[in-house]
């Protein structure tokens, strides 16, 4: 399968790097949207198939394989069958997990999200939530789904006013993303996650970020920052109908997870033609 050329002269530069320095290479991902198709109930994600046993495949040629997603950690190594992908790193809840080796490691909740616990059910009935939404307790912070409702866009339009309000007075964050508000705590994103790893890498590495939403546009801003400082840095977008702010600004943009799966084949068929 040929590697996709990205429209970029830096985003090609670095897929370039890559694949002829993939030792040192970093190559993170978002989960839900991008290894994972997006599907109505969120318990019910998983990989798409052939992307866990690929990731497997690419582990040991390349210097990092990082997962990044707004999910716990252990859920995403769940959902994804990664517990068994040698040299992975899952960065869960927006960066504050990690979970490397089979186990987690996390700060503290802050109080804030025990109180959003407590109130949302009432400010959802309130605030005349459509039938079908959704709340989804993550445990470090929790999310509101209106996928299920009727008109998911309107449903949603709906609670942000009143979901930015209790964000405030329990001193959270808002995160948007693909039919959900989540309410969590501030002070971390995929951008400074990423920005972590990175620093972490062999100097010089070549770094590829995939997403599909937008949370994963902080991990884009981080790679652009990066190339700024000679760091090769490729974005890529998998892309979707329901986010188009992404493709906008990627270097590559693939078919949703599908596309994502194509492109780990054949960046691993490449990788593997030069050793
Ligand atoms: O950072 P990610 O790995 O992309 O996680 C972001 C959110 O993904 C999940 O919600 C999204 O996927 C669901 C399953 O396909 C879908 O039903 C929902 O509409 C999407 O927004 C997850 O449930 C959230 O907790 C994550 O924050």
């Amino acid at each position: 399968m040929p590697l996709p050329e990205p429209g970029s002269e830096a985003g090609a530069a670095a897929l370039d790097r890559i694949v002829r320095r993939p030792a040192d290479a970093v190559l993170s991902f978002d989960f839900d949207g991008t290894l994972a198709p997006i599907v109505s109930d969120p318990s019910d994600a998983r990989a798409y198939p052939g992307v866990t046993a690929e990731l497997s495949r690419l582990a040991p040629l390349v210097g990092r394989l990082v997962i990044i997603t707004g999910r716990p950690a252990a859920v995403a190594v769940e959902y994804g069958g990664l517990a068994d992908v040698a040299n992975i790193l899952v960065l869960g809840h927006y960066g504050f997990e990690r979970w490397e080796y089979g186990g987690v490691t996390a700060p503290d909740p802050p109080a804030g999200v025990g109180l959003v616990r407590e109130e949302l059910p009432e400010l959802l009935r309130r605030s005349g939530a459509h039938d079908g939404t959704r709340i989804e307790d993550k445990g470090r912070s929790l999310a509101v789904h209106t996928r299920g409702a009727a008109d998911p866009d309107a449903a949603l339009e709906t609670l942000r006013i009143p979901l930015a309000a209790l964000a405030q007075r329990a001193g959270l964050t808002v995160e948007p993303g693909r039919r959900v508000i989540e309410l969590r705590p501030a002070g971390m994103d995929k951008g400074s996650a990423l920005a972590g790893v990175v620093a972490d890498a062999a100097e010089g590495a070549a770094v590829l970020y995939a997403g599909d939403d937008l949370g994963d546009l902080a991990a884009f801003e981080t790679v652009e920052r990066l190339r700024d400082r000679g760091v090769p840095g490729v974005t890529v977008c998998s892309g979707s109908d329901e986010v188009t702010e992404l493709a906008a600004r990627a270097d590559l943009v693939v078919d949703g997870p599908q596309g994502v799966a194509e492109l780990l084949t054949s960046l691993r068929e490449a990788i593997a033609a030069q050793v």
